[in-house]
């Protein structure tokens, strides 16, 4: 194998760059382009030191300490595998894609379609249909009953279509179709579940963003772009709905770009509108294509463009070459000089941009109607990634948190590397969903947790089909699979034991809600076997005791997060709970920095107890890097604080956080800065420094300013226009501040700014106030500081409660 021979992302690019020049001249000289690639040091490097002692998949297990660390000079030189041309080939006819939107959209009526048209379904079965069979991939009762989708389920299918635009030649023609390999992921719309989308994404190289013909970008629309952005996945977007009266996939196009900031525009054009929908047009190829027959299985592709369509064809193609160059620049030059643009330059250009994250092609059609999902897959063969375009990176956890990552080649020949991004207990045990990043995972084999060093054999391989599954031997780098019966938590890495490599964890929002919970009767093991699984499944569920109520506190992203674990409790483990009010997941904080100086002594005979620690504790902003927002800094310069102590004074200052000074709640948005001390030869002790923390932090809180944080919601409603005063009444009576409004034919939108506090029972509110016809959706925002008059009344209710319990 031949290898590049790296120590950073960098050094990656000055090696690429350096041996670029050297190929035209090994071949002059008669050597393989392979061999003159490899830089002059990588030649030395023999292919095995790919391979590190197996050691260092337990030393992953801890975190690695910045004084343990090696120094920069010391850390080791890294070999990135390249390639092989069968890894190439395979990856190229493979894609992972996700499919999002906001609620209702339609994504999971379109999976249907992807099942049927693949060969995956003999049948397609409605959300809420009236087979009483429901959808496919809504496999858990609560989601058929509800017609939601709360788990992402992921499938497999194969898919015919052209190679990608890039492996086609001009005038050649058009090579035969291939078989492309997909995964799909479905994932859900409702924000409560915004973990299994945020999950989805981390492991997919591409996504189908569906969007309603009639409501175009809606709030959940925007967080799932954010998210999208946030792991760089490259998207095409589907109109679907086209059916819909008041259909306008173009109005959508400008809110693509005008809401979204995306270089979108169409690939298609709609035959007919709403109820005379009937097909699209390519503006690529400008070629009709219609679905015929059993429920559109057949595409029928027409050179002829109904006349009456061929102007707005005309126009919507420039639009759409013009919107492409601005993404990229050889088709940018193209057109600049006026010169001809071909269907291939259009094709590899979109491409290119595409993948590039510059520009977002627009399919459109009616899931429903099941017109416009096959042009949408092999739009998705066509323009989005395989999994060798997507940059990965891994952390070696043998080296200090700021190491440069390690960028991740697929290659089959590789140590293994996969991420376990979803668990799930079925019906024959822990269920743990894998994206294999690099190497192969067989069935049979022994494979080690980065996390806790643990090793553990993979019994059983599958690829998932919703709830189905086939058993499989192996899977290469690029691919998603199930597996059965190894224990881990959702984020760990697992690797083949040879490597120190570890995948950056997700991003996992704080909950924003939580409740009181206990089982109607007597404590059976089965409530704290539920609470222990949900807790594993999904990092944002939560669960504490309240160390004064003694109560069990469930935590999580919003009512119906909750609800649906309260409801899965009672129909997976047969254990019915009561609940508390739901209670608002407030934090405190501070707003100026204040100094601490602070003495922890205690003589009562014997060994006493002295500890004394200066510093200063500080606001902090959340560091995107690490997802963290409280920070111990070690600032001690000599040894008045020896070495040993300074952990405890670490622990301290976490105990602190735990619970609030003023209401009890987390606190976030703090560091602390420890700078000196005093330590005593007899009476110095771990728990002294610990309670020397807790005390200065008490101490130097109070005099930050502290503020109590509430969670703020962006609402997003939409009702029929005659509700629109009333809506508006009830948001202002709920001091909410209403961002935007939107109103279309008989419809409107209104998007606020509400406190979660203030929300409490709005959807019964909007039920009644709207005849049942007004919707909404509820998305956090950010935490912010409570009006000085609601901090004072929830302080003093806090102390009276601390009173009366005393
Ligand atoms: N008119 C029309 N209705 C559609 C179309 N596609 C889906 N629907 C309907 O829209 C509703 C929502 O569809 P789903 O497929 O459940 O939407 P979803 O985006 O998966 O919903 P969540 O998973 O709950 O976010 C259902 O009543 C569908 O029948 C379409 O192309 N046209």
């Amino acid at each position: 194998m031949s290898a590049v021979r790296l120590l950073s992302r960098s050094r990656l690019v000055a090696a690429r760059s350096a041996v670029v020049p050297r190929v035209g001249a090994a071949r002059a000289a008669g050597l393989s382009t392979a061999a003159a690639r490899r830089p002059a040091t990588a030649a030395r490097v023999a292919a095995p030191s790919l391979a590190v002692p197996r050691r260092w998949a337990s030393a992953a297990a801890a975190e690695v300490e910045a004084e343990e660390a090696p120094a920069a000079e010391e850390w080791p030189e890294r070999v990135l595998p390249v390639l092989a041309p069968a890894d190439k080939k395979r990856l190229a006819r493979q894609r992972n894609i996700g499919i999002s939107a906001h609620i209702d959209s339609g994504k999971t009526t379109l999976t249907e379609r992807v099942l049927y048209y693949t060969g995956r379904t003999k049948d397609i079965h409605e959300v809420r249909g009236r087979d009483g069979v429901g959808a496919k991939m809504d496999s858990m009762e609560l989601e058929r009953e509800k017609g939601i989708t709360i788990q992402s389920a992921a499938t497999f299918a194969d898919w015919n279509s052209y190679p990608p635009p890039n492996e086609w030649e001009e005038g050649a023609g058009a090579p035969e179709k291939e078989k492309y390999a997909f995964n799909i992921i479905d994932t859900p719309g409702h924000v409560d579940f915004t973990i299994e989308v945020e999950r989805a994404l981390r492991v997919l190289d591409g996504a189908v963003l569906v969007l309603c013909s009639v409501s175009g970008v809606q709030s959940q629309t925007i967080t799932v772009d954010r998210q999208m952005r946030r792991y760089n996945v490259p998207r095409i977007a589907f109109v679907n709905k086209m059916d819909r009266a008041g259909a306008n996939p173009f109005r959508v196009v400008d809110q693509l770009r005008n809401k979204l900031r995306m270089n979108a525009a169409a690939v298609q054009i709609p035959i007919g509108a709403e109820s005379d929908f009937g097909g699209v047009i390519d503006l690529v190829r400008m070629k009709a294509i219609y679905n015929e027959g059993v429920k559109g299985n057949v595409v029928v592709e027409k050179d002829e463009i109904p006349a009456w369509l061929k102007e707005l064809a005309e126009q919507k193609r420039a639009e759409l070459i013009e919107h492409i160059a601005e993404a990229d620049e050889a088709l940018s030059d193209k057109f600049l000089m006026e010169e001809e643009i071909t269907e291939l330059d259009i094709t590899q250009a979109m491409r290119r941009a595409t993948i590039g994250l510059k520009f977002t092609p627009v399919f459109m059609g009616s899931a429903i109607k099941n017109t416009g999902v096959q042009s949408m897959l092999d739009g998705v063969c066509a323009y989005l990634p395989d999994p060798s375009q997507v940059p990965a990176e891994a952390n070696d956890t043998t080296l200090p948190a700021h190491a440069p990552a390690v960028p991740i080649v697929p290659a089959a020949e590789a140590p293994l590397l996969g991420l376990a991004f979803k668990l799930e207990e079925g019906k024959y045990g822990q269920l743990t969903y894998m994206r294999v990043y690099q190497g192969e995972l067989k069935r049979g084999s022994v494979i080690y947790n980065a996390r806790t060093g643990k090793k553990v054999k993979v019994p059983r391989l599958v690829r998932m089909h919703a709830d189905e599954m086939e058993d499989v031997e192996s899977l290469g780098s690029g691919e998603i699979c199930a597996m059965f019966g190894v224990e881990c938590s959702s984020g760990d890495t697992f690797t083949d034991g040879t490597t120190p490599l570890s995948m950056t964890s997700m991003f996992v929002p704080d909950p924003v809600i939580s409740l009181s919970i206990r089982p109607d009767g007597n404590e059976t093991p089965n409530f704290s076997r539920a609470l222990n699984r949900f807790k594993k499944e999904d990092p944002t569920f939560r669960v504490h005791v309240d160390a004064e109520s003694q109560e069990t506190i469930i935590s999580g992203m919003g009512e119906l997060h909750l609800d649906i674990y309260v409801e899965r409790m009672k129909r997976e483990y047969n254990v019915a709970c009561v609940t508390g009010k739901p209670r608002v997941a407030f934090r405190e904080t501070i707003t100026a920095s204040a100094p601490f100086e602070y003495t922890h002594k205690k003589q009562s005979g014997g060994a006493g107890q002295f500890a004394r620690i200066k510093g200063y504790i500080e606001p902090m902003e959340l560091d995107p890097d690490t997802g963290k927002d409280t920070q111990f800094v070690n600032s001690v310069v000599g040894t008045n604080i020896p070495n040993g102590y300074i952990p405890a004074v670490e622990k301290g200052f976490q105990e602190a956080l735990d619970r609030g000074l003023l209401t009890g709640y987390n606190i976030t948005g703090v560091r602390f800065v420890l700078e000196d001390g005093a330590a005593h030869a007899v009476d110095s002790s771990e728990l002294a420094f610990r309670l020397a923390a807790m005390g200065a932090f008490r101490e130097a809180f109070h005099k930050a300013q502290p503020v109590i944080l509430e969670p703020i919601m962006t609402v997003e409603v939409v009702a029929p226009i005659e509700f629109q005063g009333s809506v508006i009444g009830a948001m202002n009576q709920r001091k909410g501040t209403v961002v935007d409004t939107e109103v279309r034919d008989d419809e409107f939108t209104l998007i606020a700014e509400v406190s979660l506090n203030d929300m409490f029972g709005y959807s019964s509110q909007l039920r009644g106030q709207t005849a049942g016809k007004g919707e909404f959706t509820m998305e956090y925002k950010q935490h912010s500081p409570v009006l000085p008059n609601v901090q004072k009344d929830m302080i003093d209710a806090f102390r009276k409660k601390q009173l009366e319990r005393k």
